[in-house]
């Protein structure tokens, strides 16, 4: 089956082309031009489907089956920010590191050294049959510091619970296992296998 990732996160296709090994998962950008999104829903799933959605719609072949992955981290001190505003968190231009160490920022702010913080992923799909929107989630701790260039985003400051090292340092596949983006993915398929 083919998959098309609304995505322009090379991280994510990354992951989701690991997770999904029987599947020949495509970004929509090899398909069409990338275009922007805006990401203006209230929830991981409202943006999950605007993304899906709109990829869909702009593909114009009714037979294709669009994923969209919307995610982000919730930091406990922080009240749970930056959340669905993950992406933009330092600015509307930022790049990853800007946001990485923005939230460190943050963080040390408060003056403590971490928090408890979780990851979430919902996942859309749409097909010409309907529209499928799943969750999952990851916790541990939030570092008010950045140790590893391993993984994307702000898994550098990431402890998943149960272990005493970053994402940033810990190998890809105990994030494959652990992952917000894993464990909506296993929903996703079980969807995948019903349509
Ligand atoms: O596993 C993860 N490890 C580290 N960081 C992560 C992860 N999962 C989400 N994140 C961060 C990256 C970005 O700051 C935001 C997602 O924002 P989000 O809008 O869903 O993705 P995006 O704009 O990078 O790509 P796109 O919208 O094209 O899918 O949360
Ligand atoms: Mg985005």
């Amino acid at each position: 089956m083919k998959l098309v990732l609304a995505t322009s996160n090379k991280g994510k296709v990354r992951e989701i082309q690991a997770l999904c090994e029987d599947y020949e998962v495509i970004p929509y950008s090899e398909l069409i031009q990338e275009f922007e999104i805006v990401e203006d829903g209230s929830s991981f799933k409202e943006n999950a489907l605007i993304k899906a959605r709109a990829v869909y719609k702009a593909l114009n072949n009714e037979d294709v089956i669009v994923l969209a992955d919307d995610s982000g981290i919730s930091v406990d001190v922080l009240d749970g920010k930056p959340g669905i505003y993950s992406a933009r968190h330092a600015g509307s231009d930022a790049n990853d590191k800007d946001n990485l160490y923005k939230l460190i920022e943050d963080i040390k702010a408060e003056n403590v050294e971490s928090s408890p913080a979780h990851y979430t992923a919902a996942i859309a799909i749409v097909t010409k049959n309907g529209e499928y929107s799943v969750h999952g989630w990851m916790h541990g701790t939030a570092l008010a510091k950045a140790i590893g260039d391993g993984g994307f985003g702000y898994d550098p400051m990431f402890i998943p619970l149960g272990y005493d090292k970053t994402l940033g340092e810990l190998n890809d596949e105990i994030k494959k296992k652990l992952s917000h983006r894993a464990k909506a993915l296993s929903l996703a398929k079980k969807i995948l296998q019903s349509i």
